[in-house]
């Protein structure tokens, strides 16, 4: 028997990552139906915490409308909480981490890393047209904050999916092509090898 600390397995975890619009919460909802993953969105978890009246909510709410990057105690806390209460033990992280300091905190706090790292490649411009008819009602989806969205994801989140590249865990997909067509590489990405064999 080992120590309790041990003896635990930690959870499998997939950064789902891509700019502003590429199509990250439409493509874990696919992933979710067919892979038995749980699917959490930093974003969801910090608009929710806005929303609960969390002492932090007006912080997370002017940080959001400024398109900046809440500080990673906050957001690590809400993905810890929602990863425990899920009762799941696979996990498709959206949005996160997003900064250098996301993903050294998290490392150091949970000692996860990824099983791999989802990208989704897709043209600002493509981005901006998907993000302008989303139609969420969110704050942020506004041209004004949607350029400095796009300007922190190349200059802050880029240099992550760089990181992880460089550790050869990056699966890049095509995003710009439609919902379906970005879903069957996807899930050919999550199908285990030996079930992908031709019949
Ligand atoms: N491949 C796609 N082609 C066209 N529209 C898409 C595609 N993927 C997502 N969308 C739409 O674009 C918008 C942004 O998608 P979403 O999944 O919310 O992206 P993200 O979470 O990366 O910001 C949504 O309205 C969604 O329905
Ligand atoms: N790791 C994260 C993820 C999101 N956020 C904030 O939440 C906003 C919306 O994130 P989101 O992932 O829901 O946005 P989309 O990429 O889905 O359009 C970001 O622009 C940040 O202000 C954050 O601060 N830290
Ligand atoms: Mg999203």
């Amino acid at each position: 028997m080992g120590t309790a600390g041990d003896s635990e397995k930690k959870p499998t975890v997939v950064f789902v990552l891509g700019g502003p619009g590429s199509g990250k919460g439409t493509q874990c909802a696919n992933i979710v139906e067919h892979f038995g993953y749980t699917h959490l969105s930093a974003g969801d978890l910090l608009r929710a915490e806005i929303k609960s009246g969390s002492e932090n909510g007006t912080m997370i709410q002017n940080m959001i409308k400024e398109g900046k990057i809440v500080p990673s105690e906050v957001t690590i806390n809400l993905l810890q909480k929602a990863m425990q209460d899920s009762g799941n033990d696979k996990f498709l992280i959206d949005g996160f981490p997003r900064n250098e300091e996301n993903r050294a905190a998290f490392e150091a706090v949970t000692k996860i890393e990824p099983a791999f790292v989802l990208f989704f490649d897709c043209p600002e411009e493509e981005m901006e047209r998907r993000i302008l008819s989303r139609n969420q009602g969110r704050e942020d989806d506004n041209i004004e904050t949607i350029r400095k969205r796009f300007k922190v994801f190349l200059e802050s989140s880029l240099p992550v999916v760089e990181y992880y590249d460089s550790k050869g865990k990056v699966q890049k997909v095509d995003a710009a092509k439609p919902i379906d067509e970005v879903f069957e590489v996807v899930k050919a990405i999550f199908t285990p090898k030996d079930e992908k064999v031709a019949v």
